[in-house]
């Protein structure tokens, strides 16, 4: 896999994932495989898109539960050709939906792989209706536990402060450290 840290990636055809992916749970799995699935299929390569820190650390301080060297270990196992790591801070919080649009264009997506919640730009004005006016979007089914509920790093971090090591473990579809 070849990471782009920080840096833009410009490519003539591609299929990304988008996505903080922190903790690389079971529902992102489920996300990046299938953008590695089309891509090996159509023969372009996958690229996923992602955030350092998550949105969500930076905002309101949750707990990481993956570090930025963790996280692209599971992605590269999963199969990514590609991965870009964008620096997640004030400066580019404040970029609207249509710089992001601006941005991904830069990879000539032939499909970009999301879950139905996804948004982005600032105060996150963006969202998968506005995605699709620019890109063919193919929105992942909720991928949930046994109990039925969507799994998010939000619950493996609610499990993990509870002392849930074993249910957030069956979350994460990988023991923790691994
Ligand atoms: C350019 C850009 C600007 C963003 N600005 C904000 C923001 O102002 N407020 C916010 O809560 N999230 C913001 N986000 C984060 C998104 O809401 C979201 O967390 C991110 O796109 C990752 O998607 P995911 O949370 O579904 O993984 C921004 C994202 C991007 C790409
Ligand atoms: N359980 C799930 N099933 C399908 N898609 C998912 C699932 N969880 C997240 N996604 C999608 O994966 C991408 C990355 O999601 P994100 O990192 O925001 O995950 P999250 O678990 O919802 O995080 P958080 O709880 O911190 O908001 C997004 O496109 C999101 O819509």
């Amino acid at each position: 896999m070849e990471t782009h840290i920080y840096s833009s990636l410009q490519l003539p055809r591609s299929i990304v994932a988008i996505g903080a992916f922190d903790g690389v749970h079971r529902g992102h799995q489920t996300v990046i495989r299938q953008a590695v699935q089309r891509g090996r299929k159509l023969k372009l390569p996958s690229v996923v898109f992602t955030f350092d820190p998550p949105p969500r650390v930076f905002f309101q301080g949750a707990r990481m539960l993956t570090t930025v060297d963790e996280k692209l270990a599971k992605i590269a196992k999963l199969g990514a050709k590609h991965t870009v790591v964008h620096r997640f801070d004030e400066v580019y919080a404040s970029r609207s939906a249509y710089e992001f649009i601006d941005c991904l264009a830069k990879l000539n997506p032939a499909e970009i792989m999301v879950g139905g919640d996804f948004r982005f730009g600032k105060d996150r004005l963006g969202d998968v209706s506005l995605l699709e006016k620019y890109f063919k979007v193919s929105v992942t089914k909720p991928v949930c536990c046994s109990q039925g509920s969507v799994i998010s790093s939000s619950r493996i971090r609610q499990l993990i402060s509870e002392g849930e090591i074993h249910h957030s473990n069956a979350l994460l579809g990988w023991p923790a450290g691994k």
